[in-house]
């Protein structure tokens, strides 16, 4: 029997970033927390699962990185904050769309790339939560729809020539799915573009050349900002790269397999979002 969430059956790749996540709050829940940023996309979910079983949780402060976490905050029943109010950051756990070995990372798939790397900046700790489908040992290995670019929409038409002049191939606005018409807006009421640069042997080089274009809010590629990052596997083990070198396997024995999930799920108390 597979593991169950809602009464609906997890696939292999959401068991396996559930694992992934489990394993880096348990990791990295501070002693006595007081902020935690929560980022965004589909992975944090089951972050935020986990720290609904932490003693004193009720107490923490919760940062969210954009509109999506901030329901998940709210309807989880945390307290929620501000940056501005709370800028002393224990611990931020997020997503991402790649990690190569140097652990600097794409984000802002789901385009909020500009609050995730403001709460990831202001957190003592940044730990990544992902499958294994993100890690990667160069950016743009596996991740192929391009570096997400968060501008003010004035300056959309003016930016993209000069992102082809950097070397992206065909950088492109990004458009709303369907049921939006036009381009899709962030949380910050910015435009987004996505320019694929291949291989991207210098990830900090190239995030400067962008960041300096006028109108150029902030760009997905996160450098030097990661304490850690797991990787669920869908046989059951977690890979773990940290910034310290100290990167290794947890076996599938001592993260559980798909079978006896259910079990320490359960044992965990859980409590299942809404
Ligand atoms: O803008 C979106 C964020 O950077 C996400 O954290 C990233 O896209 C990963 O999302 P997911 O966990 O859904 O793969």
């Amino acid at each position: 029997m597979e593991p169950k969430e809602n009464g609906i059956e997890l696939s292999p790749v959401e068991m396996a970033k559930r694992m992934a996540c489990h394993m880096a709050v348990d990791e990295n829940y501070p002693k006595h927390p007081k902020v935690i940023g929560i980022g965004s996309g589909s992975t944090v979910i089951y972050v935020v699962e986990r720290l609904l079983t932490k003693p004193g949780v009720e107490n923490v402060v919760f940062l969210p990185t954009g509109f999506q976490s901030k329901e998940l905050i709210v309807t989880s029943g945390l307290r929620l904050g501000d940056p501005d109010c709370y800028p002393d950051v224990d611990v931020c756990f997020d997503g991402a769309d790649e990690v190569d070995d140097s652990l600097q990372c794409i984000k802002g798939g789901g385009a909020c790339l500009f609050q995730e790397k403001l709460i990831g900046f202001l957190a003592k700790r940044l730990v990544i939560v992902a499958d294994s489908r993100k890690n990667s040992h160069m950016l743009g290995e596996y991740w192929k729809k391009g570096v997400p670019i968060e501008v003010m929409p004035m300056a959309y038409t003016s930016i993209l020539p000069q992102l082809v002049a950097l070397g992206a191939l065909d950088p492109k606005l990004r458009m709303g799915a369907p049921g939006k018409a036009g381009p899709v807006v962030t949380d910050n009421g910015n435009f987004i573009i996505d320019a694929s640069f291949g291989l991207i042997k210098n990830p900090e080089g190239l995030f400067e050349k962008i960041k300096l274009l006028v109108g150029v809010v902030e760009v997905g590629i996160f450098c030097n900002m990661i304490s850690a990052a797991y990787f669920g596997s869908q046989d059951g083990s977690v890979t773990v790269k940290k910034s310290n070198g100290d990167n290794h396997i947890i076996p599938p024995k001592i993260t559980a397999t798909a079978t006896e999930f259910d079990a320490i799920v359960a044992e965990s108390n859980a409590t299942p979002l809404k």
